[in-house]
């Protein structure tokens, strides 16, 4: 049996100095400890201009679309993706609810620090010095051990929620995940030899759900919400709510808003999608900035093949410039190194 994912982020112990996120509730003024000096702070003079492609998954040309974007961006808003609105609202009102309880509550269910499920600072903090306006709930596997902390007698409901989520976003992912396959002109016939993807076991990975919290902050210029990093897996999907935030970062040109697209899910790149592609998609390099006066919420689906799996350069690429790598070995690599985990796997 391969080592599930949850397993596997369990062997990457993390080393963090502030694992409880602030009571933001009770702070009015930015803390020392939430104060940034980023000097890349500037949104891009183009920013207003640019704008991520809307991509409806029915198009004729859909592959065409996901071709062009997924090398341009890595990045595209998804429209007609077969998701219930009625699901993706019902899940953000469970991610209200869950941010909404009084600290001493979110804090029985309290991510371990060798642990995958829990309420949270992001992984990633522990590469920063300073602390995000964030807080997060991180579910892989089974959220009913932490779901009974937080809501002894009715956490069901919750439970079954993200249940039913991960299970639509995990088809749907699987779907994109073809698109792009044919998108990077892989055969119909030759994509089953590509990281074994019609085996069952390939569809019965585990991924993961992050739920996302991020209050209005005092002084939104001075503070992160959640600090620029890529994300690990092969793609991610999420819904934010109505609030801006999210800002992606292109060479050459700074960083640029990604506003909600009504309907919409975000789709995006991630580290190993980049190493398939034989870096012809980049993985997205992103960031949350805070907001004054709204509450910002967004949940994000992070979808990858079983830990056992080799990831390398699809065969089609015959000069391939990533060394191979099992999605287990990568995330203790990226775990230790995070950004430098992907230059150190190039040939
Ligand atoms: C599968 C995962 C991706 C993620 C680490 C995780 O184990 C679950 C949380 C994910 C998240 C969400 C916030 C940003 C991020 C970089 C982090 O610190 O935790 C991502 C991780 C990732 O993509 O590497
Ligand atoms: O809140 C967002 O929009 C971004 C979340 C994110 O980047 C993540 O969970 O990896
Ligand atoms: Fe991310």
């Amino acid at each position: 049996m391969a080592t599930s994912l949850s397993e596997a982020y369990r062997d990457t112990t993390l080393q963090l100095k502030h694992i409880i996120p602030l009571d933001f509730d009770s702070i009015h003024d930015l803390p020392e400890s939430h104060v940034w000096t980023t000097k890349d702070n500037l949104l891009s003079e183009k920013g207003d201009i640019l704008s991520i492609p809307v991509i409806d998954l029915n198009a004729l040309n859909a592959t065409e679309l996901v071709r062009n974007a997924c090398q341009k961006w890595g990045m595209f808003h998804l429209i007609n993706h077969g998701i219930p609105l009625s699901l993706v609202e019902e899940a953000e009102e469970h991610a209200r609810r869950l941010f909404g309880l009084p600290v001493e509550r979110k804090l029985k269910a309290l991510r371990s620090p060798s642990g995958a499920t829990g309420y949270g600072v992001a992984r990633i903090s522990q590469f920063f010095s300073k602390s995000m306006w964030h807080e997060g709930f991180t579910i892989m596997g089974s959220a009913v051990e932490h779901a009974k902390e937080l809501w002894p007698d009715e956490y069901e409901e919750f439970c079954d929620t993200m249940d039913n989520y991960q299970k639509k976003m995990k088809s749907l992912a699987y779907e994109i995940l073809l698109l792009i396959l044919k998108a990077l002109e892989v055969d119909d016939q030759n994509q089953d030899q590509e990281m074994n993807i019609c085996s069952p076991s390939f569809y019965q990975s585990e991924g993961a759900l992050q739920l996302n919290s991020y209050p209005c902050c005092p002084n939104p210029n001075r503070a992160v919400g959640l600090a620029p990093h890529t994300d690990s897996l092969l793609l991610t999907i999420l819904h934010q709510n109505n609030t801006n935030g999210l800002q992606i970062f292109q060479e050459g040109v700074g960083w640029v808003p990604v506003p909600p697209v009504s309907g919409a899910l975000v789709v995006n790149m991630g580290d190993l999608m980049h190493i398939i592609s034989n870096a012809r998609f980049p993985t997205v390099y992103h960031r949350v900035v805070p907001n004054e006066t709204k509450h910002r919420f967004s949940i994000a689906y992070f979808y990858g093949p079983p830990t056992d799996s080799i990831i390398a350069p699809l065969s089609k690429f015959q000069i391939p410039c990533f060394r191979p790598v099992t999605l287990k070995d990568y995330i203790s690599l990226k775990s230790k190194h995070l950004e430098k985990a992907l230059p150190l796997l190039r040939i």
